[in-house]
């Protein structure tokens, strides 16, 4: 019975998800910023990544606050994939906060709020400790007992042994105390923090030789970020804090760790928020803001003006900005390959040829979505490697984007609250415009499909065309 659940619980903790995101470990950049054309989970893109690089240097240098910079590129293009890499390359050190545009609008509070509280996520306040800590191996315990219990507090002597030296330190109760709790004894190698007491087993001493310092002083820092993570922050307590850390680093004791915080889907921010960021950047402690948006020329949320992206052209005008590029036959291949192997998905060259083809026609995203559910298939199947059957078979389950608008165009009429172009005539409707696009964008992709599904294309685009 405790064997099974030894195995039990063995295999619970076996269990990781793997995200979207998982294979990225970094920039894959070389020393002098290069990209590497595949490292650390990262293909391609080397333009954008390379100028992440920079900023990611920027950045480690802490001598710049209050830059943004936005990522923009078609969807599927990597942008996230990109501000995943630089927060692996950064380190836990650094603070790296992310949120999505959208969810400043569902949280129960302000959305300047929502902002503010994400802006403060990203900077960290390193506090330096000074601490003595003695380090050294345990020759003796020894403990003297009183005479009669309870009579006296315990008092002992730790003779503790460095390369150096041997020391007798004497013991009080709260020592004695503590080196029960952690059953020191004899050739443990332990550490003492001085000014708690803490004390700390550090291992077990097999050769005399090792290095220890005694009375050796370090720093030790740790990272406090002053957020809050429940509702709203009054305005005063956020003043309290920030006296508290301004005084910390008049004395020396606090550092400031501008991070980063990134907003994927900028474009759902609305003009107040825009007006925000404006504003949080002048700040002098502002973590540098990573902004991503994959839409084109647009609405600004908020507004009846267009503009590149949505974004206000005063706040576009200070971000720097890189473009992501669509990824070529062999990229895509790249990406499948890592993906196959991060998801422990065994595939056949020809399977993942095929799962290629699929993600140069469709998107990539769509072909990486394929990987598991085609493993899935293959289980079914009882095959140890995917192999192209299993890929049609979930290519034929699961529509990508431009099927699934074929189906709608083709059954429109049963559907509720259809907006399709079909038959209302409005040329300037925005709706029928961009579903007259697709149509047309899916026509060069028919070609390349079954001969039954560019026959569909080409009803549906004299459709279009006809009214
Ligand atoms: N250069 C790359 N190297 C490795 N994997 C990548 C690369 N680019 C994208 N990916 C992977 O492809 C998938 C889609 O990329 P990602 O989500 O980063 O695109 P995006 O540009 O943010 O898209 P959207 O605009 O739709 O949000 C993710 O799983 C991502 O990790």
């Amino acid at each position: 019975m405790a064997e099974l659940k030894l195995s039990e619980s063995r295999d619970l903790t076996r269990i990781e998800r793997i995200g979207a995101h998982s294979h990225i470990r970094g920039l894959g950049l070389d020393s002098a910023l290069e990209p590497r054309a595949v490292s650390e989970g990262m293909v391609g893109q080397t333009a954008a990544r390379k100028a992440a690089g920079v900023i990611l240097q920027m950045i480690k240098d802490g001598k710049i606050a209050g830059r943004a910079v936005l990522l923009a590129g078609q969807p599927g293009t990597g942008k996230t994939a990109i501000a995943m890499g630089m927060a692996k390359s950064l380190g836990l050190e650094t603070p790296f906060a992310m949120i999505s545009g959208s969810e400043i609008f569902s949280l129960e509070m302000s959305k300047t709020e929502a902002l503010m509280q994400a802006f403060r996520k990203a900077i960290g306040v390193r506090i330096k400790e000074e601490t003595e800590i003695i380090e050294g191996e345990v020759v003796e315990v020894q403990i003297d007992r009183p005479a009669v219990a309870g009579a006296a507090s315990k008092t002992g002597k730790l003779t503790l042994k460095t390369t150096e030296m041997e020391t007798v330190y004497d013991l009080g109760a709260k020592m004695i105390e503590a080196l029960g709790k952690e059953k020191v004894q004899s050739g443990d190698v332990i550490a003492i923090d001085k000014a708690s007491g803490k004390i700390t087993k550090l291992g077990r001493s097999f050769s005399r030789s090792r290095d220890y310092d005694a009375m050796g002083r370090r720093t030790q820092g740790f990272l406090a970020l002053f957020t809050g993570d429940t509702g709203e922050i009054r305005a005063e307590v956020r003043e309290q804090i920030d006296t508290k850390v301004a005084e910390w680093r008049e004395e020396g004791k606090a550092d400031i760790v501008p991070g980063v915080l990134f907003i994927d889907e900028v474009h759902m921010l609305d003009i107040e928020c825009f007006s925000f960021l404006n504003r949080a950047l002048e700040n002098e402690m502002a973590p540098i803001l990573v902004v991503a948006t994959n839409r084109g020329i647009t609405t600004i949320r908020g507004t009846n003006y267009k503009s590149p992206h949505g974004i206000p052209l005063d706040l576009l005008d200070r971000l720097l900005i890189i473009t992501t590029q669509p990824y070529t036959k062999d990229e895509i291949r790249k990406i499948v390959d890592i993906r196959c192997q991060e998801e422990e998905v065994e595939t056949s060259e020809e399977a993942k040829a095929l799962l290629t083809h699929i993600g140069v026609e469709t998107s990539l995203r769509y072909a990486i979505n394929l990987i598991t559910a085609a493993s899935l298939a293959c289980q079914r199947r009882k095959g140890k490697l995917v192999e192209s059957e299993d890929i049609t078979r979930v290519y034929n389950l699961f529509l990508d984007v431009k099927r699934s608008t074929q189906y709608l165009m083709e059954y429109q009429n049963q559907y509720m609250f259809n907006e399709a172009p079909v038959g209302d005539g409005d040329e300037d409707d925005a709706n029928a415009t961009f579903l007259k696009v697709n149509l047309l964008q899916q026509s060069s992709i028919c070609v390349t499909m079954t001969s039954f599904q560019l026959c569909q294309c080409r009803i549906m685009l004299s459709g279009a065309e006809l009214k």
